[in-house]
């Protein structure tokens, strides 16, 4: 089953994950700022949930594969891991030399899995002593750890975004996130089943972008949010690309200008699509967007036009579809909408057309969508919520047949 992504809703195939581990125990109160948290999820309770999770795909014929999975068979040769960890120390930018061969040494001690749990874990101080010390390594020994934990790593809709065929390798916004992306920059290098995968965006550009952000929402026509985490120009880069480069169906792009800041995080924190005709979305959306509508212009050039209609006139026109609808999260009741745009009620990952999988605390939305005809598969959110992303975050689809 390779890669094919051409829709948000039509049956989903084959899926990206990763299982919460150690690395939420490696988050303290004065780093969860740092580390994009406004608390601390409990990694038992947390595990469990995802486990329902991963079940609920499997239950409803979904292929589940979980990134440090695939990383670990990536990194099968002694050289390709070296090379992995050299890179991904440069990227966390360990600078002091003494720090960098220690870990070096440190992590390369492990078995494959062992070492890629440690990497996401984070490394303490405490693991292991320095053998050379200058003044600088001193000063930087009075903090906590030598390589600080991914806890965003579960939200693997973040630092990739597989669209048509192939791949877009995403720079990330914060150096919390920046080395997620190396992941699977080293499954499409070296893991055979990813091997033809053509890359449509690279981490080493300079401009930021996120997969949640990016949703392709028909064969023809994607959405991609300008926001706090992704920047136009990688939005432009990323439009050349397929426009010219491939010979991708898409042809238009709605980049969707939303509010820069962390309640709209990225554009599925706040629009996510639940049908082929229907949407689901922050309460209050509508009034503060613009969308520039890119095509293919001439001699290599985009062609853009702003619209300011409405977004569901937008979708209707685009989408060519006049039955486009869009639901607010949690419906007419100000304060549900707020309490479960807080814990990501319109991000739901659509499973089938009209089937979503969404947090059960968020039972208002979830009651609206049934009410309009979705269907609902909850799932239990106490932990997994506190890391503000939902079913469609957690989750990076890899293949969406019809
Ligand atoms: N697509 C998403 O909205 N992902 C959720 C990411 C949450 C994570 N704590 C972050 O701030 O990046």
């Amino acid at each position: 089953m390779g890669i094919n992504v051409y829709s948000e809703v039509k049956r989903l195939r084959r899926v990206l994950l990763h299982r919460p581990g150690l690395e939420l125990e490696n988050m303290e109160p004065d780093l969860l700022e740092e580390l994009l948290f406004e608390d601390i999820p409990f990694l038992k309770k947390a595990q469990q949930e995802h486990d329902y999770f991963a079940d609920v795909l499997r239950t409803n014929g979904v292929h589940v594969e979980y990134v440090t999975d695939l990383l670990a068979t990536s990194l099968s040769e002694d050289s390709i891991k070296e090379q992995f960890v050299k890179e991904y120390l440069e990227l966390s930018e360990v600078k002091n030399e003494y720090i960098k061969e220690a870990l070096e040494e440190y992590l390369l001690s492990f078995e494959t899995k062992e070492m890629i749990n440690k990497i996401v874990g984070g490394v303490r101080i405490n693991e292991f002593k320095l053998k050379k010390e200058n003044f600088s390594t001193k000063v930087r020994l009075n903090k906590q750890f030598y390589l600080l934990p991914l806890p965003n790593l579960y939200f693997q809709r973040d630092p990739v975004a597989f669209v048509g065929k192939g791949i877009v390798i995403n720079r990330m916004r914060t150096k919390a996130r920046r080395r997620e992306s190396l992941f699977m920059k080293y499954v499409v290098k070296y893991n055979n089943d990813f091997k033809n995968t053509p890359i449509y965006y690279d981490m080493t550009l300079p401009f930021a972008i996120e997969g949640g952000d990016v949703l392709v929402l028909t064969e023809k026509v994607l959405a991609i949010g300008i926001s706090q985490r992704t920047d136009p120009e990688a939005v432009e880069i990323l439009a050349k690309k397929l426009f010219f480069e491939t010979d991708e169906s898409f042809e238009t792009i709605l980049a969707i200008n939303i509010p820069k800041k962390r309640a709209y995080m990225h554009l599925d924190t706040i629009f996510t699509m639940v049908d082929t005709d229907k949407f689901l979305a922050h309460s209050q959306l509508e009034s503060s967007l613009l969308v520039y509508v890119i095509k293919k212009g001439k001699d290599g050039d985009l062609e853009v036009i702003e619209e300011n209609k409405s977004l569901e006139e937008i979708l209707q026109k685009y989408l060519e579809n006049g039955q486009v609808k869009i639901l607010k999260c949690g419906g007419e009741d100000e304060i549900a909408a707020k309490r479960e745009q807080w814990n990501d009620g319109s991000n739901v990952l659509a499973v089938k057309p009209g089937v979503v999988i969404a947090y059960d605390r968020n039972y208002v939305t979830n009651t609206l969508l049934r009410d309009n005809g979705i269907s609902v598969i909850e799932i239990p959110s106490s932990e997994l919520s506190r890391g503000r992303g939902g079913p469609r975050c957690m989750s990076m689809p890899m293949n969406r047949g019809d």
